[in-house]
């Protein structure tokens, strides 16, 4: 891939228009210069977004462009790539009928990186349910980005969720499914995929030469030696031995009570967790408005703020677009990381 002199293109998806993605897309696009964020494009019904601008008293330049014309337009003002769908503007209130429009702006975004038009996929937070009711079958983006990567490679590909912060990289090794289902989906195969995309991206796409991988344990004091659960020992500790014999500096399985104090941080790269409230909690804990969403494993990048939709406050204009603005400069680097002659 030849070296570019400009900067990265990024495709941003409109999210759930009911939420506070419209606002944090204008928040930061208006601090576009302050941040050096990249240009983007936002793929939204431009109804919505003038409606909700001026809903807040916002006064922010709309222009209705396309793809290959949308960095050209992005220093004079916000560039919005029509979708066909249509929005409902109703702040706060989330609904089922804008499900074919949140879907749309993500299916364009990765037709988008395929073609090449765009370097990478920022998206806009999602609420599930409202997606579920209109008959959405995957738990989120990361499942569903991986899916149509999948499509477009023939292949499975397994998505890596991790979320980065200026002071903990986080995965967790099950995302989206229910507490009681985590000891199950905990197997030793998981782990070590999961490790090994892990080890690969944060290699090949964050320039960490030889990544160091803390592996968290599934129980209270990894176990405390098979007195309170037996998987840290029968599953996870197994799987770190297979890691190591790969090549991988991977380490544990440490307690999970204990892995996320400043000094154990410093030990490691990413920490491997089992359950996705025991990667995000702390990576959320540490740092809300820094920590960005990153899907390790596609082809392509992808990037999201760490927050939700924040039905609460949307359209009160509180919204602090600071992980927006993260997840956009991460992308930004990961593609710069990407067009850099190896
Ligand atoms: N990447 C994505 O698409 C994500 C989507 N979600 C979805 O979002 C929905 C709501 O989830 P919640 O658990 O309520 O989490 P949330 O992150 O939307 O909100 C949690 C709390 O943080 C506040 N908050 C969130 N973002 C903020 C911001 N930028 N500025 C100021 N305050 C902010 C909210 O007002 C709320 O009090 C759920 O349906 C969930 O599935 C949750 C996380 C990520
Ligand atoms: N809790 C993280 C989250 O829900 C984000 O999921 P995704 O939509 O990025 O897969």
């Amino acid at each position: 891939m030849q070296p570019r002199n400009d900067a990265p293109l990024l495709a941003l998806t409109a999210g759930d228009p009911s939420g506070i993605g419209p606002e944090i897309a204008i928040a930061a696009w208006q601090a576009r210069n302050g941040h050096s964020v990249s240009p983007f494009y936002l793929l939204t019904d431009p109804a919505l977004l003038a409606a909700r601008a001026r809903h807040l008293g916002i006064e922010v330049p709309i222009e209705e462009t396309t793809p290959p014309n949308a960095a050209a337009v992005f220093s004079r003002a916000l560039p919005v790539v029509p979708l066909e769908a249509r929005f409902t503007d109703a702040p706060g209130l989330a609904d089922a009928a804008n499900a074919a429009g949140i879907v749309e702006a993500i299916d364009r975004a990765v037709a988008d990186v395929h073609s090449g038009v765009a370097a990478a996929v920022v998206t806009c937070p999602i609420a599930k349910k409202p997606l579920y009711d209109a008959g959405f079958r995957f738990p989120g983006h990361t499942e569903y980005l991986a899916h149509l990567a999948g499509l477009k490679e023939g292949r499975e590909i397994t998505p890596v969720m991790m979320l980065a912060g200026p002071d903990l990289r986080a995965v967790p090794v099950t995302i989206h499914i229910a507490l009681a289902d985590v000891p199950g989906a905990v197997t030793q195969a998981a782990i070590e995929k999961i490790s090994r995309i892990t080890a690969h991206d944060l290699a090949a796409r964050f320039g960490i030469a030889k990544p160091r991988l803390a592996i968290s344990g599934l129980n209270p004091h990894a176990g405390e030696g098979g007195a309170m659960g037996g998987e840290d020992e029968a599953i996870i500790r197994p799987a770190v031995e297979a890691l190591r014999r790969a090549g991988i500096d991977a380490f544990g399985p440490l307690p999970a009570d204990t892995m996320f104090h400043p000094r154990a941080r410093a030990s490691y790269d990413a920490a491997i967790c089992m359950y996705h409230d025991q990667a995000l909690i702390p990576a959320k804990a540490l740092a809300f408005d820094e920590t960005v969403n990153v899907t390790l494993g596609l082809p392509f990048i992808r990037t999201s703020p760490d927050h939700g939709t924040a039905f609460d406050i949307a359209g009160k204009g509180i919204a602090r677009p600071d992980s927006l603005i993260a997840a956009l400069k991460l992308a930004r680097l990961l593609a710069d990381n990407e067009s850099r002659p190896k």
